[in-house]
């Protein structure tokens, strides 16, 4: 194999739904990785978004460091390329996160400390429109993601809405948009780091330029992007749901070349942070075909999804962290200065 199937998401409403079943459950167990076809996102709304990005990533630095994420105790905002961290090494891409609008939670009322992830987004003064497209792109993912998760529920032979009670009224939505500059093939390459994803579901949005790589059984291949479709990933809640059925796959981006640039944006569907992870009863004869979850000793996996989720945070952005997370580090991680002092 080497390139990433297409599934028509289409087809889950229509009389062809038990072949469309039957593809989206081999693609999710082999590779959980494909590209997404009829998925109900409106014609304008992807270039308007990149249009958005794109202008973001134009404006001064100096404007952009007004939104830094190290102002955010929700882990919102702006990183400079080489400020998120993968596995200890450092991300060349600038990015700006956000998430789902809502009012932080008081500090010191006997809450959890993943419960300081709610709260506001910071967003660019000079760009009045961003704000509007990238939460209208917000609603439309989430639609699509959860429609997804309905048909990775319905093909496990459950039924479609057995994940609800977990990501309804507030799933833990978030929107990435990246920018990979360009980079002398003498240089680094790692745009991100090999990783996985650590929700339900990812829908990606990528401009002209490749780089997303996947690794598969039989090595890594790549997922250039194609005009109309989003590529769609399993992140590791669902492969933890479905005893490792539904496969979290490590993907990473490699640098472009010098002289150019990569922009995408990515989505990723998240439980509710005070919600616990199920694990699905599955009929047996997929059971038997369940691998069961693999655990990295470097990237331990919570049932819990906030702490999950805090866990994942607190590891890529230790600027933020010691901001704002200091009680929960160790001396050690607080003595650590820098963008590159992982730990
Ligand atoms: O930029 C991309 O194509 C992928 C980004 C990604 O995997 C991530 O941010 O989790
Ligand atoms: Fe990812």
């Amino acid at each position: 194999m080497n390139e990433l199937p297409t599934l028509d998401l289409s087809r889950f409403a229509g009389p062809d739904r038990a072949a469309f079943l039957a593809a989206l459950r081999r693609t999710a167990r082999e590779i959980g990785f494909f590209y997404v076809t009829g998925h109900g996102v409106p014609d304008d709304l992807p270039g308007a978004v990149l249009d958005a990005s794109r202008r973001f990533f134009a404006l001064p630095e100096a404007e952009k460091l007004t939104v830094e994420m190290v102002h955010s105790p929700h882990f919102r905002g702006y990183n400079r390329p080489g400020w998120e961290l993968t596995r200890g090494k450092p991300d060349w891409r600038e990015q700006f996160d956000l998430a789902a609008e809502r009012p932080a939670l008081p500090r010191n009322g006997g809450l959890p400390a993943w419960a300081r992830l709610q709260g506001p987004n910071q967003w660019p003064v000079s760009l009045p429109d961003f704000q509007n497209v990238m939460l209208r792109w917000q609603d439309e993912a989430t639609a699509l993601s959860i429609r997804l998760v309905q048909a990775f529920a319905a093909a496990l032979e459950q039924p479609e809405d057995v994940f609800a009670p977990i990501y309804d009224d507030l799933p833990n939505q978030r929107i990435k948009i990246i920018r990979y500059p360009g980079r002398d093939r003498s240089e680094e390459t790692q745009g991100v780091g090999a990783h996985k994803d650590s929700g339900f579901v990812t829908v990606l949005l990528q401009d002209r330029e490749r780089g997303l790589e996947v690794e598969t059984p039989d090595g890594w291949i790549e997922a250039p992007p194609r005009p109309g479709t989003f590529v769609i990933n399993i992140g590791e809640l669902l492969e933890m749901a479905s005893s490792g059925y539904l496969k979290a796959t490590m993907h990473r981006v490699v640098s472009p070349p010098a002289g150019s640039e990569r922009l995408s944006v990515a989505f990723f569907l998240g439980a509710k942070l005070d919600a616990t992870v199920p694990v699905l009863e599955l009929p047996p004869h997929l059971a038997a075909e369940a691998r069961g979850v693999t655990q990295d000793p470097l990237n331990p996996l919570f049932m819990e999804v906030g702490r999950n989720y805090l866990k994942s945070r607190i590891r890529s952005h230790p600027d933020v962290a010691k901001a704002h997370y200091a009680d929960l580090l160790t001396p050690e991680e607080l003595r650590a200065t820098g963008p590159g002092s992982a730990y």
